[in-house]
């Protein structure tokens, strides 16, 4: 289990780029099996979750050539069937919560698929229902493993319907997508999720030959078609690491400049960021943060308490909460950080707690954050990152605090961050990676 070591209390300085999505790429890579075309991506983060997806699809038979830094080429004309049963497989695929998005494509082109128990977060309940339901829908039968927690699917053909999903799932949504491309007829998908890492699947369906209309809307229609071929799919900036560095520069009273942050397709980050009292520029499709020594919390045109709550696209990401919480520490003023979809998210704040941080976690879903408006100082702790957002939170409140922190488990914060120590590093922070 690796470790950061990081000395607090210094300014940043200078710009960055966000490396690419990586909830999209989770997602277009998978869709690179529904064709036995050459599928080009690139803007791909060099990340653990998105190397271990790589390293499955290899592992399956396709064929993942690295054409340069973050750009691969996918070409999935065999794929080895087998391979699925398997343990490695399995435990493989426990590792990362993508994996799950293996199935619709395998559904569609081979009339079979195989989901073991996920991986990902432990951020609280995660249930597969809207991906199986769906499936079902189109046609498949499906049969649940208790023992081995494994859902397997199989059909003969699938046949467009319309399907109400129970909720607007990230990945239920793209599975379910990806298996609708090829079904016999017309399928419409309803409660959709319509996140830009989706819209971006979505276009890069059409670019391989689909016929997917609504994009960006609740109400997805997908006329089937009987096969795809190759593309070329540039991933957008990730809209995560965008606003945590929006948090990061704020809490580290940083002048930071984030580059090519697609800005077109950050939904409310920005805003609700600015919302916390942070100032910033949108300078064509740059970010511009400056220093800012303190930023006080606004509050509801009422005079109420500021509420920063997560809800599905165009609502504010959960994965962006956590960041949203810590950078509050340090404003003037209060908010209520409310995590509606997970129960697990926010446990995390006993160790800003410790750090000198004023915050009441009321539940587990809400916390209250009464901002120190700098008149403390957090203090460096060793502390264990449970979980991507949290680890980045707790990176955050390490790089403004006082003295020495030590992170471990920094494997959590690796699965979504390329290179973060080196990029901050190159900032003027001072984060050394220890084994
Ligand atoms: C690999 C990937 O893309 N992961 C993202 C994806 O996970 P994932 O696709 O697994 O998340 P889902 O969208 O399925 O839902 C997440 C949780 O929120 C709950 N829920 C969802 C919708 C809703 O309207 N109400 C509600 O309560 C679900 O019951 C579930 O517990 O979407 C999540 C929600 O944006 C993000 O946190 C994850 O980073
Ligand atoms: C929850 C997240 O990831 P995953 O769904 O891959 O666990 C996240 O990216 O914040």
């Amino acid at each position: 289990m690796s470790s950061f070591e990081i000395r607090g209390g210094r300014r940043l300085q200078g710009e960055i780029a966000p490396q690419g999505a990586k909830n999209e790429a989770l997602q277009v890579l998978c869709a690179a099996l529904l064709t036995d075309q050459p599928v080009t991506f690139s803007n791909v983060p060099d990340i653990l979750d998105v190397n271990m997806l790589l390293e499955l699809l290899g592992d399956m038979g396709v064929r993942v050539t690295k054409d340069a830094p973050n750009t691969f080429t996918l070409q999935a004309s065999e794929v080895n069937l087998e391979y699925f049963s398997g343990q490695t497989f399995q435990r493989k695929s426990g590792k990362l919560r993508g994996a799950v998005m293996l199935a619709g494509p395998l559904l569609a082109r081979f009339g079979k698929a195989l989901i073991p128990q996920p991986g990902g977060d432990k951020i609280g309940r995660r249930r597969l229902d809207t991906h199986i339901r769906g499936f079902e829908k189109l046609g498949a039968a499906f049969h649940f493993d208790t023992d081995k927690n494994i859902f397997s699917l199989e059909c003969d053909h699938l046949s467009g319907t319309f399907l109400h999903m129970d909720e607007p799932s990230v990945t239920g949504t793209a599975n379910v997508l990806m298996a609708a491309v090829m079904a016999r007829g017309t399928t419409q998908i309803y409660n959709a999720a319509c996140e830009p890492y989706l819209q971006q699947l979505c276009r890069m369906l059409n670019k391989m030959g689909a016929r997917i209309s609504g994009i960006g809307s609740n109400l997805l229609t997908i006329e089937g078609v009987t096969q795809l071929g190759g593309c070329d799919h540039h991933l957008l900036a990730d809209m995560i690491e965008v606003g945590s560095f929006i948090g990061m520069a704020a809490m580290t009273q940083s002048e930071i400049t984030i580059k090519n942050a697609d800005v077109a397709h950050l939904g409310n980050i920005p805003e609700t960021f600015q919302q916390l009292g942070i100032e910033l520029e949108i300078r064509g499709n740059d970010i511009y943060i400056p220093t800012q020594e303190n930023y006080r919390i606004r509050r509801f045109i009422d005079g109420s308490i500021l509420t920063v709550y997560d809800h599905p696209w165009p609502g504010f990401t959960p994965d962006l909460l956590s960041i949203v919480l810590v950078t509050a520490t340090q404003a003037k003023g209060t908010v209520l950080v409310h995590q509606k979809m997970f129960e697990s998210r926010l446990f995390f704040v006993d160790k800003l707690i410790e750090m000198g941080a004023q915050i009441v976690l009321c539940d587990p879903h809400r916390a209250v954050v009464i901002g120190l408006n700098r008149d403390i100082n957090l203090r460096g702790i060793t502390m264990v990152s449970p979980d991507i957002r949290a680890g980045v939170a707790l990176l955050i409140a390490a790089l403004s605090a006082e003295g020495k922190s030590i992170i471990q488990n920094i494997e959590q914060i690796d699965r979504g961050y390329e290179r973060i120590d080196e990029r901050l590093n190159a900032l003027g922070a001072d984060i050394r990676r220890v084994d």
